[in-house]
């Protein structure tokens, strides 16, 4: 089978190598969309990322050059139109458990940053700055954290908080028994958005959810609540986040993923000039915390990803493959 691999980096291609035994890997730097798409002449697959755009128009271009298989080599799949994929016979997989707790791991790594300062202490330090002022932090022990999507990433989160002592708030429409066995209460959004100090986004991105956290949901939140989202940048409202960081209602803010994230993240941008007015004043806030949608990215996570996306290009091969289009 002839894979062509895109948004391919440094490192997609070393692990994916390592896995490939007997299919062709192809990599190529630049992302999936209408104007790249004619680079998938001649393959029988495609291997693709959160950010490659699989809308109905590539999707029929790909069908029409002889592409069969999509392999999403990520867990999300918001990016590629299900539909168009069955309905034009493209085959389409994914890696649904890599490993919940790069994710669960990165997420608590925001939360500490954000909550004791470690971002700004690491350069006071540097410079010669031992003043403490400005770097009261409070206790996880004891505090609520609100986990909105318990299912792999939530609960590998819950585990993490349940071991801080802090109590579990949960929504999710299908309760976890393991997150109950540890305390999990669940509750609906509203009441989730009114008792939480710590609120953590962990579910898909789906017509459903796009602007979850909207204006009149971080009206319900406690006054400097701490919001993290490693989950997908449009299950918040980004323009309502900025007034709620503005008005001090979100205390801190600690993001993975940004909504218009395509534009920007996996690439070295630094001797560019940013475009987007958005993310910039986001990075103006003290309290918001920012990371290039890199919770997924540990060597485990990397070698399970690529095991399983090669197993799943080998299972095609086989006219085995079609688990995300048989659930469209
Ligand atoms: N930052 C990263 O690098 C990274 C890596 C992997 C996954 N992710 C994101 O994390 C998300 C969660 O991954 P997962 O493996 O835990 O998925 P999962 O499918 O195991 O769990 C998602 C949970 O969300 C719940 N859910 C669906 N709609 C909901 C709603 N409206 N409100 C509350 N809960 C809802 C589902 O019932 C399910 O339990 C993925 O969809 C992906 O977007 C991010």
């Amino acid at each position: 089978m002839q894979v062509a691999v895109f948004s391919a980096k440094a490192y997609d291609e070393q692990y994916l190598n390592q896995a490939r035994g007997d299919i062709s890997l192809t990599f190529i730097e630049s992302r999936l969309n209408k104007q790249t798409v004619s680079l998938a002449q001649g393959f029988d697959a495609v291997c693709v990322f959160v950010n490659d755009q699989l809308d109905k128009a590539v999707l029929s271009a790909l069908h029409a050059q002889g592409v069969r298989h999509i392999a999403l080599r990520c867990a999300g799949f918001n990016n590629v139109d299900l539909d168009s994929a069955k309905a034009l016979g493209i085959g389409v997989s994914r890696v649904p458990a890599y490993s919940p707790e790069a994710v669960a791991e990165h997420t608590l790594a925001l939360v500490l940053t954000l909550n004791r300062k470690l971002h700004k202490a690491y350069n006071r330090i540097k410079e010669g700055n031992f003043s403490l002022d400005g770097l009261l932090g409070f206790n996880l022990h004891g505090k609520t954290i609100g986990l909105i999507g318990t299912g792999r990433i939530g609960i590998a989160t819950a585990r993490l908080f349940h071991g801080f002592g802090c109590q579990l708030l949960c929504h999710d429409p299908y309760p976890s028994a393991e997150v109950i066995q540890l305390g999990g209460q669940y509750t609906s959004m509203d009441e989730l958005c009114e008792r939480a100090d710590i609120i953590s986004l962990h579910c898909p991105l789906t017509p459903d959810t796009r602007h979850l956290i909207d204006a009149k949901r971080l009206a319900k939140m406690k006054n400097g609540v701490m919001l993290i989202n490693t989950s997908r940048g449009a299950l918040v409202d980004t323009q309502a986040v900025i007034q709620a960081l503005k008005s001090q209602k979100i205390g801190f803010l600690g993001l993975d993923v940004y909504e218009m994230e395509g534009d920007l993240f996996f690439e070295d941008l630094s001797n560019q000039i940013i475009q987007d007015d958005v993310f910039q004043r986001l990075c103006t806030f003290p309290n918001v915390l920012i990371t290039g949608h890199q919770g997924f990215f540990t060597q485990e996570a990397l070698c399970q990803i690529a095991a399983v996306t090669l197993n799943n290009l080998r299972l095609a091969g086989q006219g085995k493959s079609d688990e995300l289009t048989r659930l469209a």
